[in-house]
């Protein structure tokens, strides 16, 4: 296989699409970016980094952002995250309050927003934000090997004045006595935690740990980055986790800011960007691209 020239194949097929999907409009900042942008960065398990398109260009990580959150609360208090947020997919919107009501203030799992909430409640534990969102900084840069990256303060601030549903959603889950912490200093952090921005380089790098790669620094136990793969391929697209795994066979987490990071355990950390999005609030052109590099390499975690 020869790897850059199939990435620059991807390249070329994303700026043909007819079609990039929509932008996320519902965050001022991310409302104006351009859907017709591409990138696609991968780390091969010999260490080398294959890129291809805008791979130097920073974006919005958004929801991914949950992937190393998660990893840093698990590495904090472990498996009592469980008792208070599940692990099973929602089938609803990533921003849906549905099932809220239904359970009890439990959220289904750690990567749809109220989950999410829960997570970052939990990581905060007291602390001013300022110091669970260097922990979850740190834990990027670490895993990255690159302490280049910071949090867009402007995509924050547009996030904070308009993010309705989120200030919803957790107020809601207190109503059920499921935040310790302000329901403000939850979303502040939250919001600052969705608005760190990097390149595809930098997440594919930063996602070799999550991949099991050799050489990755060690953040993780191999039982974790097991467990937060699984989540991520039954819950990191959420009503279409299950369109992106038939597609692509892989576990992957996206973000409205159109990047996704993707697993292929012991083989490879790939991260795609593509800002408009797909009916699911997922990045239309990289979901595309993910399924024609898998199409087209054979990786898949089912052989
Ligand atoms: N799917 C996403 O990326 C959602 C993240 C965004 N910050 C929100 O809470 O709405």
């Amino acid at each position: 296989m020869n790897l850059p020239a199939l990435l620059a194949s991807l390249d070329a097929r994303a700026h043909a699409a007819a079609d990039w999907g929509k932008v996320a409009s519902y965050i001022p900042e991310l409302a104006r970016v351009d859907p017709a942008q591409f990138a696609i960065s991968v780390v091969l398990a010999d260490g080398t980094l294959h890129s291809a398109g805008q791979s130097q260009t920073r974006f919005s990580i958004q929801s991914v952002s949950k992937v190393f959150t998660l990893a840093c609360t698990l590495s904090r208090i472990g498996e009592s995250l469980w008792s208070r947020v599940g692990r099973e997919p929602s089938g609803d919107r990533f921003d849906s309050i549905l099932l809220l009501e239904q359970e009890q203030g439990r959220p289904r799992n750690p990567f749809i927003n109220a989950g999410a909430l829960v997570t970052t409640d939990e990581l905060l534990s007291g602390r001013a934000p300022r110091e669970a969102l260097s922990e979850i900084l740190g834990f990027i840069r670490a895993a990255a090997g690159d302490d280049d990256i910071h949090i867009d303060g402007e995509v924050a601030a547009s996030e904070q004045a308009t993010g309705f549903r989120n200030i919803a959603l957790a107020n809601y889950l207190k109503s059920y006595d499921n935040l310790k912490n302000a329901p403000e200093m939850v979303l502040g952090t939250y919001f600052h935690q969705c608005a760190i921005e990097m390149t595809t380089e930098q997440l594919a790098r930063a996602g070799r740990g999550i991949a099991g790669l050799p050489g990755a620094p060690l953040l993780l136990s191999p039982v974790k980055r097991r467990r937060i793969a699984a989540l991520m391929m039954t819950c990191g697209h959420y009503d279409g986790s299950g369109d992106f795994a038939f597609r692509t066979g892989l576990p992957g987490k996206s973000g409205v800011g159109g990047g996704i990071l993707v697993a292929v355990p012991g083989v490879a950390s790939v991260a795609v960007w593509s800002p408009g999005l797909n009916a699911w609030g997922n990045s239309k052109v990289g979901t595309e691209a993910i399924e024609q590099l898998a199409h087209e390499t054979g990786w898949s975690v089912f052989g």
